[in-house]
């Protein structure tokens, strides 16, 4: 841990894969054996704390952050001062032995609260764009990168993708967008309860948070870290969602990310989000949606949280390869 406090806001990265269906139907990805994953995470310097799965992919809790893996695609988002980006080589070598190539690469973060701890290659983003680069197969040739500013300088988006096809990989995918909220300056008395007792479980902290309502379809893995800090995946059909919590005061961070589809109930993210907001009641959050169809989800997010009290500050809009449109919108609550 940094000697300034905890680094909260999470990178993450999200890789596309393809193959031939046989090795695709056999589970893909989800062969690499576990020795292999944990090497990877070895390499980014976080370990498994948890496991889990079902029929559509494995989830996993680390000890920074999660990881899901898919037949064809992988999510990883690690926080604290680990070294994501050195997971790409690794894991595009181990998809390649089971005859997968990659075919998109998503990378997205925050700003850091403490940036100066980060170590090589998060050192900056313009580091973390060159090393990136460079860890990519040419094959990839679309690529942008970019900063999407808010009014604070303590929240904007850090976007790159790279992808071989100019437009979307997975036309299959098109419907599913990515929710990814950071929330900063919690609500104190709220954050008190992601601190352990001696025999507090995360089962514990799962249910007297209120997260254990967000979604109540979902197997949750959650798990509760000593003295305090908190993580869980979501486990709903072919759906993830995940929770991060470090609740100490001065740096105290929580984030939120699920998927959706377009054509989902429109109540049902209205939902989700209001009971986000009502478990962390931060100062100041951030919501990005990244979607390949052109969507209205994120006029849902305002109705959904300026009721209870956030009101938005800023909105900016980018398109990138494959990844398609990202929305990016922050609010400050009016309670203070
Ligand atoms: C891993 S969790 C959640 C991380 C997530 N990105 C976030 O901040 O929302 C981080 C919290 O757990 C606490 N913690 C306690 N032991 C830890 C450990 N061994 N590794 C990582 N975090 C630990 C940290 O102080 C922090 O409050």
């Amino acid at each position: 841990m940094a000697a300034s406090g905890f680094e909260g806001f999470e990178k993450r990265l999200e890789l596309h894969f393809s193959g031939d269906d046989p090795v695709i139907g056999m589970g893909g990805l989800r062969h690499v054996d576990f020795d292999s994953i944990e090497e990877v995470l070895h390499a980014v310097q976080c370990t498994v704390v948890s496991a889990a799965g079902n029929q559509y992919f494995d989830s996993y809790v680390l000890s920074e952050s999660s990881l899901f893996v898919y037949p064809t695609k992988i999510i990883i988002k690690t926080c604290g001062t680990t070294e994501l980006l050195k997971s790409i080589r690794p894991f595009i070598h181990y998809a390649c032995e089971i005859g997968l190539i990659i075919t998109e690469c998503r990378y997205t973060r925050g700003n850091y609260i403490f940036p100066k701890a980060q170590p090589y290659p998060h050192t900056n983003f313009k580091e973390e764009i060159i090393y990136l680069q460079d860890q990519l197969p040419n094959h990839l040739c679309y690529r942008k990168a970019s900063v999407m500013p808010s009014k604070f300088t303590s929240h904007s988006w850090h976007v790159f993708s790279a992808s071989c096809d100019k437009f979307y990989s997975l036309p299959i995918s098109n419907d599913l967008y990515t929710v990814e909220i950071c929330m900063t300056d919690l609500d104190r008395v709220l954050a008190r309860k992601f601190f352990k007792h001696p025999d507090t479980t995360g089962k514990q902290m799962t249910e007297i948070t209120g997260i254990g309502d967000i979604n109540s379809n979902a197997l949750i893995c959650d798990f509760a870290f000593d003295p305090c800090g908190y993580s869980m995946n979501g486990i709903d059909g072919d759906r993830y969602s995940t929770i991060h919590v470090t609740p100490e005061d001065g740096f105290s961070y929580a984030s939120y990310e699920c998927v959706g589809s377009i054509y989902d109930d429109r109540d049902d993210i209205v939902k989700v989000l209001k009971k986000v907001v009502q478990v962390f009641r931060p100062g100041t959050m951030s919501v990005s949606i990244t979607c390949t169809n052109s969507s209205e989800i994120w006029s849902r997010i305002v109705k959904a949280v300026e009721p209870l009290g956030m009101k938005r500050r800023s909105c900016t809009v980018d398109e990138f390869p494959a990844a398609g449109t990202v929305v990016f919108q922050t609010f400050t609550s009016t309670r203070k």
